[in-house]
C-alpha cells in the first residue's frame, strides 16, 4: 500500500501534523482555474499543477476541466498509480480551511 511516501496525501492521522501549511478556501482555489494558474483540491489538500498540465499522460483537458475545483473523485476514479501519487505530492501548496474539509480531522 502506498502509505508512508504519500501519507500526507491520504486522509489520516498525519493530517494533524500539517496544520501549519497554508490554508485556502474553495473560493480562493476557484480563482486558479486556467493555464496561467491551475490548482486542484484532492482529499482536502491543495495542489498547484500549473506546470504539470501539459505533461499529464491523461491529457491536459482532463485536468483543465477540473481546474479550480475539488478533483478528488475524477483523480481517484481513474485509479492513478503510486508514481502519480508521488508526483502529486510534489505539487502540494496547502490545505483546505478546516470548515471546508471533508475530513475534519
Ligand atoms: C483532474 C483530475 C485528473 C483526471 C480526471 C486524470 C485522468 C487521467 C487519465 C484518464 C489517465 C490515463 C491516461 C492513459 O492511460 O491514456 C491519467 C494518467 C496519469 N495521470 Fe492523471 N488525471 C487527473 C489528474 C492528475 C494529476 C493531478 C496528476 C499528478 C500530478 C496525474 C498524474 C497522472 C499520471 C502520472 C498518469 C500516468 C498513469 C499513472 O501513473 O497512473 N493526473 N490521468
Amino acid at each position: 500500500m502506498a502509505t508512508e511516501e504519500t501519507g500526507s496525501f491520504a486522509s489520516g492521522p498525519n493530517n494533524n501534523k500539517v496544520d501549519d501549511i497554508r490554508q485556502f478556501s474553495m473560493k480562493e482555489v476557484a480563482l486558479h482555474s486556467d493555464h496561467h494558474s491551475c490548482w486542484l483540491v484532492i482529499k482536502d489538500f491543495v495542489y498547484d499543477v500549473t506546470s504539470f498540465v501539459s505533461e499529464h499522460p491523461g491529457g491536459w483537458e482532463m485536468i483543465m476541466e477540473r481546474a479550480g475545483t475539488d478533483a478528488t473523485n475524477p483523480f481517484e476514479g481513474k485509479g492513478h498509480s503510486d508514481d502519480a501519487l508521488k508526483l502529486l505530492a510534489g505539487f502540494k501548496i496547502g490545505q483546505l480551511i478546516r470548515s471546508e474539509r471533508l475530513e475534519k480531522g
